[in-house]
Formats: C-alpha cells, structure tokens, sequence
C-alpha cells in the first residue's frame, strides 16, 4: 500500500473531486459517514455521552459533520470548538451551519475559556488539527490536549491524533493527543511507523474514502506499507523437477570463541528460507558444535581456533551471509578487508560485518552492487553517524545506500528496506522478537532467498516479512516473553504456508429445503 504524504493527500482530494464531479464537502460527508458508521456498529446506540473536539480547518469539519449524524441516531453529543485560530475553512462552516439549522449548538473553547469536564465513561472524538498541523499548537491548546489525555476516556483519532506532524517530530510531548484508536483516510501517514513518533499511533485502521483508483496507481511515493498482497507476486514457486543446486549455495560466515550459536541459527534459517544447500565457515572451536547441532549444513573452518583471521574457501557460492558472531578482532577486520577487495559474490552484511565497515570506512566502496546491510539502530548509528531525529535518520540512509549502491534494511519494529530513494515498510511482527539472535535469523532468510534467485531487494523485504510472520505465528503459541530466536526457525514453514491462506470466512448457514 503507497504511503502518500500531506502534500500528495491534498492532490488527491483535488484530483478526485474534478474526476468524480463532486464538491468537497461531499468528500467530507463520505468520511463523516464512515466514521459514523464505524461508531454506531460498536455502540449500538448506548447512551454514552461523546464529547468531539473540533478544530477550524478541515479535520474539524470532519468532526462537526460527524456530530450532526450522531445527533441524528439519537446519541447524546456534546460538540466543543477548538476555536485556534480565524481561518476557518469553507467545508467546516458549512458543516456548522448544519449543525446550527439542526439546533445544535456548539460549546466554543478560547484561550480563556474553562475546559469542559471529561469523563473516563466518555468517548471523546479527536478532530482538533488533522494533517494540516504546520507548528506548534498554542499552550492553552496543549493544555486541553492535557486534559483529554488525563481524562481515561476512549479517544478516537480522526485522521491523526491531533498534534502529529506528518513530516517532522513532535517536540512537546505533552502537546498530541493520546488515541486509543485512528480512524486514517485511504492512506496511513509515514509517522505512524517511525519509533519516535509511532508510539503515538498503535492502534490505526484505513478508511476507503474513495480517493481515485488511478491518482493511487500513478502517483510515484517515497514510501510504502508492505504486507501479504505486496510480497505475493515476488514469491518463486518450487519446480517439479528442481533439485537441490536449482535453489542455490548460500555460504555463511562468522561466529568466534562463544558466539558460535548465532551461525548456528544463521545458517538454519537459511536452509529453511529454501536454500538448497547451506556451507558456514567458522573459527575452528565452532566446527564439532555446528556439524552436531545442524546435520544438513557442510562446514569449513579458519585457521585460528577463536575468530576468523582468512576468509579463503574452494567453493563457488551464489551469495554469502557475513558478520554473525565474528568479532572485531584485527586480524578479522583485515580478512574481511582482504576478502572485499577480491569478493565478487552478492553479500548480506549484519552485525560485526556492518561494525568493521564503520571502523573502516574505506572497505565500502569494495562492496558489491547491491549488497544487503541488516543493521540495528546501534549498528546503524556507527554507519551513518547520530541523526537528529527519524526522519533525518531516513535522509541519510538514503543518502548512503545510493552512494554505496546497498540495500539498507533498517531493523525495528518496524523494519523499513531503503533503497533507490524509496522505503519499504514492514507490517509483521511483534515485540516478542525483541530477543537475542533474532536479527541472525534474519540474515539468513535474507541469504536463503537470494541463494534461490530473488533479487537482492526482493530477498530483503520479503525476508524481513517473512521473519515477521514467522514471530507472529510464534508468539500464538510461546507468548512475548518465551518466543525465541530458534523458535522463529521453526515458524519459518508455517509462514510460507501462511502466504497463501486465504482470510477465514464465517461459517455458511445452511440452507433450509422447501418441503
Ligand atoms: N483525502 C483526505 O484525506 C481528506 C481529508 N480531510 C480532512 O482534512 C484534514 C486537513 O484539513 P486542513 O488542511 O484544513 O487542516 P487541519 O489539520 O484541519 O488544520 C487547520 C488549519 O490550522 C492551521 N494551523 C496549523 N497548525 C496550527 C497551529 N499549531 N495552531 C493554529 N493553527 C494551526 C493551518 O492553517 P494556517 O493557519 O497555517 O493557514 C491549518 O490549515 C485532514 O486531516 C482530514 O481530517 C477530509 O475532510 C476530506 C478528505
Ligand atoms: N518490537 C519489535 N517488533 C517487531 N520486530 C522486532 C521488535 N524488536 C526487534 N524486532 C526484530 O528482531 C530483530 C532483532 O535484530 P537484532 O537486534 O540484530 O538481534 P540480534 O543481534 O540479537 O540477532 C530485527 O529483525 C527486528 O526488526
Ligand atoms: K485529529
């Protein structure tokens, strides 16, 4: 799904009102009616007081439009204008002299106005500022932002919480409202993902406002939202008559003295990603744990008995998965410099790999077209340098995966795959893959895929979905806390599987005969 910016938003209303020959306030009734109708299914007419903030632009107007259909189902509104600012848009005036030919009149809230009370009982609709929010709110509004996000009502977000950007970081903590929930127009907005500001989006659903199919289509993002039906169509199904060099040798390299394991979970996931046959090379205090614990994987070993101080081997690899577990030993950073300058095979950097490049940043331009870097914010931080907020930090990913030609795959928890100026966004997972060796399996499924012949930014951003899946399918059963590492392993074939399932319908009714 694209991930359109404020800028593209206000496009596509335009685009869609002369496409569609509507007015724009009838854009505005569309949204009303969906929020509406997304309330009156949950409340069923309960008489719950809701109380909607409305400011004066168009979010406003969305609110205001909303109370006059909740008046009309007989719900005890109480309409409050957040009264900013002078400017008033045509669509919220519009819609106040509805609710004023309906005699509803609003409450409006100045800067010297008492705050009405709030209720935990309550519901509070949040229409204050919507995308259009370009500085900071005034202090007396960040203090009835305050009092809402005190009050333990259940706050409902239309479009954003108000006090979002969509293009920069909030400074104030106390100036967004806290939503329990987001009722988002046709697109989620970037900030939701970002861990700075995303903490104030955790639960947000899209609205279909009939925005034109083809501006969706045509319009270029810089950002998009990647789930099942965008990782479907790169899928490469098994051939009957495939044998095992048809999906490919995935070579993984690393691990030292105690850090044998994460290869160990390295090379599995990438046997289990469907490589058709995995090698590690390790120090060699790593060769009887590896041949002992993963029968299917062949082994070569280093000189040296703790960390790798050559990468020399005799085979002919399809791509290479680097830096689990190695260390930063000297004598590694210089195999791996050595081993750069010749390399010519495709790569998936992680971890100590990406730490010895920033050590040594002269290694970069050795890397081949289109290497994957898996790092985590630390590892990140030693590449890029600090960042003074996220999206700074996402201007100088860009910046660096198109010097060197890599795809960046920024890990979080929300991982975003940078490359080509644009970013991937990843839907899957959850918290309980905040866990040790859990990036390591990552790497590998990045190396399986491309083992088989995804391209490298194919093999990234499907891999990080499927990593993510496989956490989700494992946290059914394990929980947050007991989900580990290899247990995302074992899931790996449940989320291939999972790919092609198709959403569970409700059970039919059968039919009765007629006698
Ligand atoms: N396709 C869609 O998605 C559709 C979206 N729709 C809805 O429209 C919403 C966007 O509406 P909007 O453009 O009128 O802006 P909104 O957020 O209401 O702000 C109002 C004005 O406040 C001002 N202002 C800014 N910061 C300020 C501050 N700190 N303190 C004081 N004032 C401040 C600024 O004006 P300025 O003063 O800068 O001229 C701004 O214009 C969108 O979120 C969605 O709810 C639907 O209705 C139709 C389909
Ligand atoms: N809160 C979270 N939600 C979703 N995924 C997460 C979360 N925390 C971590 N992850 C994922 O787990 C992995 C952790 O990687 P990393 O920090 O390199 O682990 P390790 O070094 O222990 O192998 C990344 O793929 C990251 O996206
Ligand atoms: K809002």
């Amino acid at each position: 799904m694209k991930i359109f910016s404020a800028k593209q938003i206000y496009q596509a209303d335009k685009y869609t009102i002369e496409k569609q020959q509507i007015k724009s306030d009838e854009l505005m009734e569309r949204v009303a009616i969906q929020i509406f109708n997304w309330l009156h299914l949950r409340l069923q007419g309960a008489p719950v007081k809701i109380q909607l903030f409305c400011g004066i632009g168009n979010n406003g107007g969305d609110g205001v439009a909303v109370a006059r259909h909740l008046q009309e189902h007989g719900y005890a509104i109480e309409v409050h204008i957040v009264n900013y600012s002078e400017k008033r848009s045509d669509d919220f005036l519009l819609n106040l002299n509805r609710l004023k030919e309906r005699k509803i009149w609003p409450n409006f809230i100045n800067n010297d106005s008492e705050f009405p009370e709030i209720s935990k009982e309550d519901i509070v609709i949040d229409a204050i500022f919507g995308i259009g929010l370009n500085r900071n709110p005034d202090a007396w509004v960040v203090k009835l932002m305050q009092k809402i996000n005190t009050s333990e009502a259940f706050v409902l977000a239309v479009d954003l919480p108000s006090g979002l950007f969509t293009d920069k970081p909030v400074k104030n903590k106390d100036a967004v409202v806290k939503a329990n929930h987001i009722l988002s127009f046709q697109t989620p907005k970037l900030v939701f993902f970002l861990p700075e500001t995303g903490v104030y989006a955790n639960q947000w659903e899209i609205i279909d406002i009939g925005i034109d199919a083809e501006f969706i289509a045509n319009t270029e993002v810089d950002y998009e939202l990647i789930s099942k039906l965008e990782v479907l169509p790169t899928y490469i199904p098994r051939e009957k008559f495939a044998h095992k060099g048809t999906y490919g040798h995935a070579l993984i390299i690393g691990g030292s003295y105690g850090k044998i394991g994460a290869v160990q979970l390295a090379s599995k996931s990438c046997l289990r990603a469907g490589s058709g046959l995995v090698t590690a090379y390790l120090p060699k205090c790593g060769y009887v744990p590896m041949q002992t614990a993963v029968p299917e994987i062949m082994v070569l070993t280093d000189e040296h008995e703790e960390f790798i101080t050559k990468i020399k081997f005799e085979i002919t690899p399809d791509v290479i998965g680097l830096g689990i577990g190695l260390g930063t030993a000297n004598e590694t950073q210089k195999a791996l410099g050595n081993f750069l300058k010749k390399n010519k095979t495709p790569l998936v950097l992680d971890a100590d790999a990406i730490n010895i490049l920033a050590l040594n940043e002269a290694f970069l331009k050795n890397l081949p077209a289109q290497t994957v870097l898996t790092p985590h914010p630390k590892e990140l931080e030693r590449l890029l340098g600090k960042w003074k907020d996220d999206f700074d930090k996402l201007k100088k990913a860009k910046a660096f995966s198109k010097k060197y030609d890599c795809v960046l795959v920024i890990k979080g928890a929300h991982t975003i795959t940078v490359y080509d100026n644009k970013g991937y966004i990843n839907t899957t997972g959850n918290p309980g893959m905040a866990t040790a060796g859990s990036g390591d399996v990552l790497t590998g499924i990045i190396t399986g895929l491309i083992a088989q012949g995804y391209g490298a930014l194919k093999a990234a951003i499907f891999g990080v979905y499927l990593h993510g899946t496989s956490g989700d399918i494992a946290v059914e059963k394990l929980g947050y806390q007991a989900l580990t590492a290899s247990a995302l392993i074992d899931s790996l074939g449940n989320a291939y599987i999972d790919l092609f399932k198709q959403p569970e319908q409700p059970p039919q009714v059968e039919e009765q005969e007629q006698q």
